[in-house]
């Protein structure tokens, strides 16, 4: 039975992965918040609604990192970078669901990552990694004559846009095209912004409500086009798929994984 903790534990993913991992049979060893949060102190379990687990929200990292085989992380990026650091002193697997990474921060936290295994990931769900793969042979099967747009819709509390899932979905196509995503996408239209180039790849984003997270991925030729989507209707799928990425990766050689690789997609 692996030890699991959680950091971001009162968050809105935090607290279905408390219960996700009490469900999946793992010892739910420790909860992490930010020093200062109103809900340091409390029982985990309890603020999650699976009952109490004994264990206290804290806010030290390092005594929580002490604690567990694996630390699974769904924060921000600059929290995620330090709790990797953390976990690399001490040599413990870590779990990254926290989206909004730079390339410079990607990039650290594969150099972070080289004496501990490690998953990052924007996305946990098996649909939007099956999508992924999907994405790939779809755009190198229709090449250049369709137009790539991605609209990504997400609740109003989200802080980073694009979405990490929908920023992975444009590298995704961008590589199957033989394109440099940070060249080729086009965040902003406004005004006369003259005609679409034939390699951009547009990212549009939605915040609204209380919307999961949607995905479409357009691909529009003359006179047809193929849209490929994918909707959560839970965070639950998520917070499952980040346990499951949590045993995966105990016992792992050291290096920065994916879910791809946690799900054998690649
Ligand atoms: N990879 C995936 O499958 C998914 C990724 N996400 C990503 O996960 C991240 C969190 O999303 P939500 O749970 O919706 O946000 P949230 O804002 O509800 O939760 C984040 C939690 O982290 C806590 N936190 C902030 N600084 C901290 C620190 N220094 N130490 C410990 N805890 C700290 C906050 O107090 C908060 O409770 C976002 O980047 C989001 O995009 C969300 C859903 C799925
Ligand atoms: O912030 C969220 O909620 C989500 N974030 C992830 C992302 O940025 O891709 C994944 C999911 O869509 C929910």
């Amino acid at each position: 039975m692996i030890k699991v903790a959680v950091c971001g534990a009162a968050g809105r993913m935090g607290q279905r992965i408390i219960v996700a991992a009490k469900e999946a049979g793992c010892t739910v060893s420790g909860a992490l918040e930010r020093p200062g949060h109103e809900l340091v102190g409390q029982d985990a379990g309890l603020i999650a609604g699976c009952g109490s687990l004994g264990v206290a929200i804290s806010d030290d990292l390092n005594a929580v990192v002490e604690g567990c085989d694996v630390l699974i992380d769904f924060t921000t990026p600059k929290v995620s970078l330090k709790n990797l650091e953390a976990c690399a002193l001490k040599k413990k697997a870590i779990v990254i669901g926290s989206t909004g990474f730079t390339p410079e921060e990607r990039a650290l936290a594969a150099e972070l990552a080289k004496d501990i295994p490690a998953v990052l990931a924007p996305n946990m769900s098996v649909g939007v990694n099956v999508c992924f793969k999907i994405l790939k042979d779809v755009a190198k099967t229709l090449g250049d004559d369709f137009d790539v747009e991605i609209v990504e819709l997400h609740h109003n509390k989200k802080k980073d846009a694009p979405s990490g899932t929908a920023v992975r979905m444009g590298e995704v196509v961008a590589e199957a095209l033989g394109r440099d995503y940070n060249k080729v996408a086009n965040y902003h239209r406004e005004g006369i912004c003259g005609e679409r180039t034939k390699e951009e790849i547009g990212m549009q984003t939605v915040r609204g409500g209380d919307i999961v997270g949607e995905h479409t991925v357009y691909f529009i030729g003359m006179g047809e086009r193929i849209e490929i989507s994918h909707r959560a209707m839970t965070r639950d799928m998520f917070s499952r798929g980040s346990v499951r990425a949590a045993q995966w990766v105990v016992g792992k050689a050291p290096g920065l994984y994916d879910m791809q690789d946690v799900l054998g997609l690649r």
